[in-house]
């Protein structure tokens, strides 16, 4: 986990565009590192939606929110980029979310210009903070960060607020503030996305949200129009779901698991995923014998 955010900084660097798939949880982290990604992303609404079980309308405190990203940076030993909201408040309470996202080990963090309590970009009903106060907040971040590579991405939620055009005299507003990355939330249209990254020279990141606002793009394409980080908020959660029910669904009908347990992950690869084999590899290391744990 250490120097993550220069390993980010890098990747960022390189031909391409990054894609971080999103997680709420270790299981997900798990996978994603499994799977060959080399960096992650942080779901605020998964969070709330796999912690609380309630949609994200800006009921995480900072601390849960912090709390979260450490176990993913930790369980991923990726580099993190984590969804923190609108920064939890004013340039103070700012200075405090990014050193508590930079003590948890996470590598970026993205805050954008609602006011509080907010509500998940692709939703009706937001409301905006004035550009300047959310300049403020960037600047705040910026100079609170310890370690220079600690990636601020500011994103506006301006485009169903107060037009595209807005949107994107905040995001160049943003820029000039020290954002690292800019993260236009929720464009609508080609012509929109192909706008975004002409507009401003940081990085921009992409959202594929699955709420369809958005237009669902290739990697390819989205790499063509400029983009420099793709993020997949909810892709996961939103296929694990549909797994889920499922199996609960044949518990009820056929009364038993017997009939589905070589679709099911086995035993041993749950574990394996879980990080047995190095576990294994520490206990030989340290001499943990089971006789050695029976003392303990
Ligand atoms: C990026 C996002 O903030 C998130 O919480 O992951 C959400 C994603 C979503 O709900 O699909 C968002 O507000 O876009």
């Amino acid at each position: 986990m250490g120097r993550s955010a220069g390993k980010l900084r890098a990747l960022l660097k390189a031909p391409g565009v990054l894609t971080a798939p999103g997680v709420a949880d270790g299981v997900m982290a798990r996978i994603v590192a499994r799977e060959g990604f080399s960096a992650i992303y942080m779901t605020g609404a998964g969070t709330a939606a796999t912690r609380l079980g309630w949609p994200d309308v800006g009921l995480m405190t900072m601390t849960e929110m912090a709390d979260n990203a450490g176990r993913i940076a930790g369980a991923s030993g990726l580099p993190t980029i984590a969804d923190a909201d609108t920064g939890y408040g004013g340039p103070l309470n700012v200075r405090r979310t990014v050193q508590c996202y930079e003590s948890a080990g996470v590598a970026a963090l993205h805050m954008e210009d609602q006011s509080w309590p907010k509500r998940c970009g692709h939703m009706a009903g937001k409301t905006l903070i004035p550009a300047e106060d959310m300049a403020a907040k960037i600047r705040a971040a910026c100079d609170a960060r310890e370690d220079p590579d600690f990636v601020v991405i500011a994103r506006t939620d301006a485009i169903a607020v107060e037009g595209f055009d807005k949107a994107l005299d905040r995001a160049k507003r943003y820029e000039q503030a020290g954002a690292d990355v800019l993260f236009v939330e929720a464009p609508t249209s080609m012509e929109q996305l192909e706008a975004i990254p002409r507009a401003v020279s940081a990085p921009c990141l992409f959202n594929m949200a699955m709420s369809g606002k958005t237009p669902f793009l290739s990697v390819e394409e989205i790499e063509a129009l400029g983009f420099k980080l793709a993020i997949y908020p909810n892709l996961m959660l939103m296929a694990a779901i549909p797994a889920a029910t499922g199996a609960l669904r044949r518990l009820k009908s056929e009364g038993s698991i017997k009939g589905m347990t070589n679709e099911l992950t086995k035993f041993t690869d749950f574990f394996d995923l879980m990080g047995m084999p190095e576990v294994r590899e520490l206990e030989e290391r340290y001499q943990i014998s089971e006789d050695a744990r029976a003392g303990y």
